[in-house]
């Protein structure tokens, strides 16, 4: 774990580095769907990669080592920006922007995924599935103020997945010291897809008094 990095960014900075980055970062799945769908072919592809390798240089004359990690502000509110599920930063992310009850018991999110998230002829592959899955339970864990790493998770797919719109809920349902049952599901237009539980645990590292300063509170 060696990326909770605390950060000193007002709310402004941090809105203006999201009004920066976030459509930039749409910009790049647009991208990411073109470059599957497209029925242009030949040079026109050879000029389209050319352009691409030329702003993929430019991007890179400054960058970071390795990953985005998790920033958390002096509150508590994290910002994982580079999360395969929510990351504002990452273009492999749908992005699911997740909403949760005010006493804490549900969080819910309604995305879409396209072309990119194929497995069975259109229909999301089931690891993209169970992905995003694995985080709505684990932002339900958080939200119910019992974060945690997932220890299992258990998928259970009812009927193929339709790529497009769909809606992921997901809750706690019961909790045992450090540890956490929570269970969602993913439905589609017509109806429920696919239903998980799973464990999530906080890790000692974060049980530990010592660490109580430094604690992320990104899920809450
Ligand atoms: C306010 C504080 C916030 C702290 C933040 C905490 C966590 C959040 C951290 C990162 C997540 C960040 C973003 C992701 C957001 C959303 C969701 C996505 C979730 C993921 O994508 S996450 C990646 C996949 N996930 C892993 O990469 C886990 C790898 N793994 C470990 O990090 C450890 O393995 C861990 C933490 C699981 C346990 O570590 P530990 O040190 O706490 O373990 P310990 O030995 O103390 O066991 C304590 C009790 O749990 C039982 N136990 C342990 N492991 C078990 C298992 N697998 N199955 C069943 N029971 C298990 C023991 O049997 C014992 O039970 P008992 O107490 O009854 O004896």
């Amino acid at each position: 774990m060696s990326r909770f990095a605390p950060e000193h960014l007002t709310p402004e900075q941090i809105e203006e580095q999201s009004a920066v980055y976030g459509p930039f970062t749409q910009a790049v799945r647009d991208l990411v769907d073109a470059a599957i769908r497209t029925e242009l072919g030949g040079d026109d592809i050879r000029a389209a990669q050319a352009a691409v390798e030329a702003v993929t240089a430019r991007l890179r004359e400054r960058e970071i080592e390795g990953a985005l990690g998790v920033t958390f502000s002096e509150d508590g509110v994290g910002r994982p920006w580079g999360n395969a599920v929510i990351g504002l930063r990452n273009a492999v992310a749908p992005p699911l922007v997740v909403e949760k009850a005010e006493d804490g018991s549900r969080v819910w999110s309604q995305f879409h995924l396209g072309a990119a998230y194929e497995g069975p002829p259109g229909c999301v592959h089931g690891g993209v599935a169970s992905l995003v899955l694995d985080q709505m339970l684990g932002q339900a864990a958080g939200a119910g103020g019992r974060p945690g790493m997932t220890a299992t998770l258990q998928v259970h797919y009812r009927k193929p997945t339709p790529l497009g719109p769909l809606r992921a809920e997901a809750w706690i349902e019961r909790t045992e010291g450090h540890k956490t049952w929570a269970r969602g599901e993913l439905t589609g237009p017509e109806g429920l897809c696919v239903e998980a539980e799973g464990l999530f645990i906080l890790p000692r590292w974060a049980r530990e008094p010592a660490d109580a300063e430094t604690r992320p509170g990104f899920f809450e």
